[in-house]
């Protein structure tokens, strides 16, 4: 495993707290790709499974419509060599489960179904095309089994019983199968598309060697069944790769609770704790969002006000590169003044603000829409890093408004423009590996071309 992850030009190194972290061995710069890795298994989600391969998760096209197994007709495949791979590596045991109508309850069932039946052949010496390092790192995953509630125990005993009486494993044990599904729930991922919808659930070994910081330099985006994991902003020798776990949204007592129950540990990141030089600030973003309402409290008063603020300083950022010091001096600066300021958010009103935006879309009030979006995005900076996923999206989607919105005239198509040039930024970033992800870049450009034309009539 040492010298997969030393091709990347990163290393594993013991730490007391977490076990092991992952350390880069060379300088990252924001936008790069850290390691493209395989899952052990992976499956789409049930309400997916007519338009994602069985095997690769890639989805349909006009021209190749998926086709099902002709015997089991419960999974479907985008080619004849991802079924036949289906077959060697896992359908030919499970496809007549399904025909029974005795197929897997649920997902960890289905995930320990296709695991357990690899694993049962790696321990028999089955020639695996090169795939060892991924079982040696699976097995050295932590399980925390001792810290699991009792609940799932008995759920993971249930489902351990049931898939070792029907598999019949040469060499895997029932032990063994409450280990592996101890592992899924400490380390599994789900699998989202471009636009963050998921669908599907991965075991990705190399993928759960990265440690959580709820102030990541990292993100994992998918292609198909391939899992990618990106640097978003520029990282040092020596650093610790982090990715996040939960949503950062969140306000610290629910990561927190999260955190604790599904990983079982106690997060102690830039943004939780207050040894590093910038927690400062980074502990400021949770009083923002955490205050106590009071009296003096002024949550959402003059929203316009705000938004300029923050996005008249923040969005120069996004466009013009700047060091992740300059940036995070700005950040500092706006949310001490609001913070003096008594103003407050509150994650509640996001998300309703949120559904009103899309609200206001579908409805094709495209002047309403760019108000609120600019309020969500505003809100967006202060909580997320600057190169996040969820900034790009809502940028694209926010240059679609002002683009649609023609009460607002020229200055509409320029506002139109200056927000999907820092969208087509962030997505440089977050979107450039992949064909789905990289399909979202050539959108923003086809738009902003368009855009520039009507300017320059
Ligand atoms: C997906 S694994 C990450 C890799 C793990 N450190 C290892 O060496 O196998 C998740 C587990 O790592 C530990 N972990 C991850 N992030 C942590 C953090 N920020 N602080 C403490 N422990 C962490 C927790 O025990 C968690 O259940």
């Amino acid at each position: 495993m040492e010298s997969f992850l030393s091709q990347y030009g990163i290393s594993l190194k013991e730490d007391e707290q977490k076990y092991r972290s992952i350390i880069s061995n060379k300088i990252f710069l924001a936008g790069s790709t850290i390691i493209i890795s395989y899952p052990l298994a992976s499956f789409p989600l049930s309400t997916f499974n007519k338009f994602r391969c069985d095997q690769c998760l890639k989805t349909s096209n006009d021209s190749t419509p998926l086709r099902t197994c002709s015997k089991c007709q419960c999974v479907y495949y985008c080619s004849r060599s991802c079924q036949k791979s289906s077959w060697v590596t896992h359908h030919k045991w499970l496809c007549s489960n399904y025909t029974k109508s005795k197929g897997a309850e649920d997902n960890d069932e289905e995930m320990l179904n296709r695991v357990s039946i690899l694993i049962d052949k790696f321990l028999n010496d089955e020639k695996l095309d090169n795939k060892g390092y991924l079982f040696e790192t699976f097995f050295q995953l932590m399980t925390h089994r001792n810290d699991d509630h009792v609940m799932n125990l008995i759920k993971f005993e249930r489902i351990s019983t049931k898939v070792h009486e029907i598999l019949k494993f040469k060499k895997v044990t029932k032990d063994d199968l409450i280990n592996h599904l101890c592992r899924f729930h400490c380390n599994n991922f789900t699998i989202h598309d471009s636009q963050l919808f998921i669908y599907g659930e991965g075991t990705y070994p190399i993928g759960s060697l990265f440690n959580h910081s709820c102030r990541p330099n990292a993100i994992v985006m998918y292609d198909g069944a391939i899992q990618i994991i990106k640097c978003i902003q520029d990282i040092s020798i020596g650093d610790e790769i982090n990715i996040s776990y939960v949503d950062v949204a969140l306000d610290r007592a629910t990561r927190q609770k999260l955190l604790r129950e599904k990983y079982f540990f106690k997060c102690q990141c830039p943004r939780c704790s207050s040894d590093e030089p910038h927690s400062g600030i980074l502990t400021k973003i949770d009083q923002l969002i955490e205050g106590e309402e009071c009296e003096t409290t002024k949550q959402g008063s003059n929203n316009e006000e705000i938004t300029t603020l923050i996005l008249s300083n923040l969005l120069p950022h996004l466009k013009n590169n700047t060091t992740k010091t300059d940036y995070i001096n700005s950040l500092y600066e706006i949310i001490s003044t609001l913070l003096e300021q008594n103003h407050l958010f509150y994650i509640s009103s996001l998300s309703s603000t949120t559904k009103l935006f899309y609200d206001q879309i579908d409805l094709k009030r495209w002047n309403q829409s760019t108000t609120l979006g600019k309020y969500i995005l505003s809100i967006y900076l202060l909580i997320y890093p600057r190169y996040h996923p969820i900034i790009a999206l809502h940028l694209f989607t926010l240059g679609k408004c002002y683009w649609n919105d023609i009460t607002g005239g020229f200055e509409s198509v320029k506002e139109a423009i200056n927000i999907l040039e820092c969208a087509k930024k962030v997505l440089n970033i977050t979107h450039n590996e992949g064909d789905e992800n990289k399909d979202v870049i050539k959108q923003v450009n086809d738009l902003l071309i368009m855009a520039k034309k009507e300017v320059s009539y």
